[in-house]
């Protein structure tokens, strides 16, 4: 991989490759563009098979963040971190040097809990660093708050294809029950949905089964079933070139994110398919207007009226797709773009008054 072609391609500010060896410890912090305010994205630990993976992984997470924040009005920038390790060797010393580097930066990057990260280790990366957010009981976590965007953005989606706010009646497919999956099930039961699920943890699935009635399939089952729309809640990639010919769902929004393998590639093959996507760092913005308004001291309505907002931003974005022929992911990022080019600018008049 050629490192600064990648990154000058990808517009990243600073990429920083934390090393130490007592304890061992290999993590990524990618700051995307810090434009709109300190750099913010929560923390993944993986057992990544490849170093490149996990650049990758961290480049075009923390690039997410930047639209994720630009698309919302969050006056923030975009980051993401990965650490390089197995979950099972997840120690606290691990969690304390990692903190130290994202102490190191003073606040250009905030972070907090991500795949393989609990609550509870947020908490020691914090005995560290002031520099983490998401640990605030006022607010129940990111968890709740992005699974009720993605359901407006469904509903959003539903409007925009049907011209109808009614969802009952209506198939949705959810994979991964997880922190966000199962309470956008209970969202969408409660509004008549007939769901379709499936998660790796077959006790996950039995118990939506048993609160909302679901039907389980297995879960390489899930992409091929006949049914309105598909929300992806577990991995990223899951929108690839062996997955989408089996799609039968008009719509797919679900909270997942980095869903298309090859953004521009696989954007477009939905659009041959007739299938209208909710680009994932638009739908799943629930998280980081919670966090962020934790951060700066917590008001609930405003953080609901944050994430109702992601409605009104959808259909604004799906109109612009269709007016101009391209697809949902360039209009999104196209509004991303303007947002902070115009932010950048003004700045640059004020540094030469
Ligand atoms: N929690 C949040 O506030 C936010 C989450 N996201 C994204 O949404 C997704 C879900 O987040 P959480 O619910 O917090 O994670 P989670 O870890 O609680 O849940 C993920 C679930 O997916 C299941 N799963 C994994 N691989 C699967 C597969 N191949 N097929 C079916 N199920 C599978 C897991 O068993 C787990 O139950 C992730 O991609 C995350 O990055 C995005 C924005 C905010
Ligand atoms: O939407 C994402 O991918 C996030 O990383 C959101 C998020 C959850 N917890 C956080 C803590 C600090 C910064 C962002 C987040």
């Amino acid at each position: 991989m050629l490192l600064f072609e990648t990154v000058r391609e990808m517009g990243h500010e600073q990429v920083l490759f934390c090393h130490g060896k007592n304890p061992e410890i290999k993590a990524i912090i990618a700051i995307h563009d810090t434009t709109l305010g300190p750099a913010m994205g929560a923390t993944r630990l993986f057992p990544y098979v490849s170093e490149e993976a996990a650049l990758k992984d961290a480049l075009r997470l923390s690039r997410g963040m930047t639209y994720k924040a630009a698309c919302a009005n969050i006056p923030a920038g975009g980051g993401k971190a990965v650490i390089i390790a197995n979950p099972d060797n997840k120690t606290d010393d691990l969690l304390r040097a990692y903190g130290r580097f994202v102490n190191s930066i003073n606040g250009r990057f905030i972070t907090g809990q991500d795949v393989n990260i609990t609550p509870d280790d947020v908490r020691t990366i914090g005995q560290e660093t002031q520099y983490v957010v998401g640990l605030s009981e006022k607010s129940g976590g990111p968890a709740p708050i992005t699974s009720l965007g993605v359901f407006l953005g469904i509903k959003a989606a539903v409007e925009f294809r049907w011209q109808t706010k009614r969802l009952d009646g209506m198939k949705v497919a959810v994979q991964g029950l997880g922190n966000v999956g199962k309470n956008l099930c209970r969202y969408l039961h409660e509004h008549g949905v007939q769901l379709f699920v499936t998660d790796i943890n077959p006790a996950k699935a039995e118990e939506v089964k048993q609160l909302y009635g679901a039907t389980v399939v297995e879960p390489s089952e899930i992409y091929s079933l006949d049914v309105d729309v598909f929300a992806p809640c577990a991995l990223g990639a899951i929108l690839n070139s062996h997955t989408i010919p089996f799609l039968k769902a008009s719509i797919v929004a679900g909270a997942a994110n980095n869903q298309l393998e090859n953004e521009q590639l696989h954007s477009q093959m939905l659009v041959k398919k007739g299938i209208l996507y909710s680009p994932d760092y638009v739908i799943n913005a629930g998280g980081l207007i919670n966090v962020y308004n934790e951060m700066i001291g917590y008001d609930e309505e405003k953080a609901l009226k944050q994430v109702h907002n992601i409605y009104n931003t959808l259909l604004a974005i799906f109109d612009i797709a269709k007016q101009q022929g391209v697809t949902t992911n360039d209009a999104a990022k196209k509004l991303a773009e303007d947002r902070i080019a115009r932010v950048r600018s003004n700045k640059n008049k004020a540094i030469a008054a």
